[in-house]
């Protein structure tokens, strides 16, 4: 089938309820009424004690590409449902916002602002859809690859899983989310070309069943590359792979520069032992042990505890398709909004449940350390013309339960929201890849163990500073008050 608009441009990769709004607002003239939006999640994913921040670039690359398409348009006009003023309208759309946004490999937490678009109500309204896409998605697998690293240990870490992942996109993004949360490696080989992560990789069973036998397939791969790892289980490890990986390892001796053997089935930690027995006893003290098969961080946790003698762990399926938490469920809610005389105005969605009231107001999230070992004492929300740096001493207490508190002194207070665009122009230096996986892995060292651990972590501290708290009961006061006097 062809195709029916032959382009890619993903300005209509937004919901259609953006539109109709984006409609109504151009209709009654308030397009350009000033607002703000935020980002954020409500549970931590994965029960973790923190999140990895990740999608910053793509949303960089979707922003610098954010015009409507002469087939954009096409189809718009096509579907009938858009005034002639309208599609005009959109024809010379630009991005005119104020962008503010944590950093790719930050720590971030719940119930805080993790990106912020301030500008006209529809270019914010417009990329809801993408930025919460791109967010969820990236910021879930960076995490995951971060609780996968921290059982790891130094041990090397490989992605595997783009034959897994929910389609190409996913497989591409996810492997760079898993490397800024600590893997070494993909074996995905765009990923490689793109953003110039390593990339490494053994061989399949295919290998060996087209020779009929290891040893057959070990030669012939082994005449052909350097480097080699074999995967020695689709007969038998133990009898026929790992003594024919050595066999050839021995034929062939430097010419290959054997690095070891990959176990993809079976007891990994009783394997493993007996398999570096194997090697140790042939010679190959230095030969790696590598292993995959539906791996995470509670496997690998267990085979560690069983001293499995694994070096290297490829993981694929549960790390890229964030497994036990396919949703990070991060939300793009209105904080405020520009009134008649075009001040803004603070706003709020009200529930039943306390923890689902969103904070109005723009913020800031201020991330406080010790000053004397820069280690975590929490986040702290201010609204935008407050600064905890100025102060002796801070008051952080639980946002709810305000009993929950303690007094602060001696502290560094680090902005977290930083601009990456002003009034529709980048003023963001994207930062190399490895600056980032390099970040992740600093922050992460300035959290407490007690945060970072992977079962049941302590709540890291969001806590809202006295003028914020305040403006949110004083807004849930007045639309109380609101509700409470209308009459149908
Ligand atoms: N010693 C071990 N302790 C805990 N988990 C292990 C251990 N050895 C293997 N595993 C894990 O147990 C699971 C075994 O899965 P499964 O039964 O599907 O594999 P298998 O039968 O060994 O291999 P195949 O892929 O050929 O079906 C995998 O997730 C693997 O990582
Ligand atoms: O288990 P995951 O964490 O998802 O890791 C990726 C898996 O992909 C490969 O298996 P597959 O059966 O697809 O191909 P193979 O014939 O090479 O084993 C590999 O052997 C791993 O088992
Ligand atoms: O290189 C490998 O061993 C590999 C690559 C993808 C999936 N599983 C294994």
């Amino acid at each position: 089938m062809g195709q029916l608009y032959p382009d890619d441009s993903i300005t209509l990769h937004t919901d259609a309820y953006e539109l109709s709004m984006i409609q109504t607002y151009f209709e009654e003239g308030i397009q350009n009424k000033e607002a703000v939006f935020e980002v954020f999640f409500r549970k931590m994913p994965f029960e973790n004690g923190y999140a990895v921040f990740a999608g910053l670039e793509r949303i960089v690359h979707y922003i610098e590409n954010l015009t409507f398409s002469k087939t954009d348009i096409a189809y718009l006009i096509d579907s009938g449902n858009y005034t002639d003023e309208f599609i005009d309208y959109l024809k010379n759309f630009k991005f005119k916002g104020t962008i503010r946004s944590a950093r790719e490999g930050e720590l971030v937490f719940e119930n805080e602002p993790i990106l912020q678009v301030e500008g006209p109500l529809a270019d914010a309204q417009l990329i809801e859809t993408a930025l919460l896409n791109i967010i969820n998605y990236q910021t879930l697998i960076a995490t995951k690859a971060a609780r996968i690293r921290s059982v790891a240990g130094d041990d090397a870490l490989m992605e595997f899983g783009s034959r897994r992942a929910q389609e190409l996109d996913a497989a591409l993004w996810g492997t760079r989310a898993a490397y800024i949360g600590g893997f070494n490696a993909t074996s995905n080989m765009r990923a490689g070309k793109i953003f110039g992560i390593p990339v490494s990789g053994t061989h399949a069973h295919a290998l060996v069943q087209t020779y009929k036998n290891d040893y057959d397939a070990f030669k012939a791969y082994a005449e052909t590359h350097e480097d080699c790892v074999f995967l020695v289980d689709t007969y038998d490890t133990i009898k026929s792979g790992v003594p024919s990986a050595i066999k050839v390892a021995k034929e062939m001796g430097d010419k290959i520069n054997f690095q070891g053997v990959r176990i993809d089935s079976g007891d990994m930690a009783y394997l493993s032992k007996r398999v570096r027995q194997q090697l140790d006893e042939a010679g190959f003290p230095d030969a790696k042990i590598y292993a995959s098969n539906d791996l995470d961080e509670k496997t690998i946790m267990s085979l560690k505890m069983q001293h499995a003698k694994i070096d290297v762990w490829g993981v694929g399926t549960k790390l890229i398709t964030a497994f036990d938490q396919p949703a990070l469920g991060a939300v793009y809610k209105l904080v405020a909004v520009a009134n008649d005389k075009g001040e803004l105005e603070d706003t709020i969605k009200l529930s039943n449940n306390a923890e689902k009231v969103s904070t109005p107001g723009r913020k800031q999230v201020w991330r406080i350390t010790r000053k004397d070992d820069g280690k975590s004492e929490g986040d702290y929300l201010t609204l935008v013309d407050e600064d905890p740096r100025q102060e002796e001493s801070l008051y952080m207490f639980h946002p709810q339960f305000t009993y929950i508190n303690k007094t602060v002194t001696n502290f560094d207070a680090r902005a977290i929201l930083q601009p990456i665009y002003e009034e529709g122009k980048l003023v963001y230096e994207l930062p190399e890849l490895d600056e980032i996986r390099e970040f992740c892995r600093q922050n992460l060292d300035a959290l407490w163990p007690e945060y970072k651990r992977d079962l049941n972590p302590e709540d890291y501290p969001v806590d809202l500073s006295q003028e914020c708290w305040d403006n949110k009961a004083r807004i849930i006061k007045e639309v109380h008050d609101y509700v409470r006097q209308l009459k149908f």
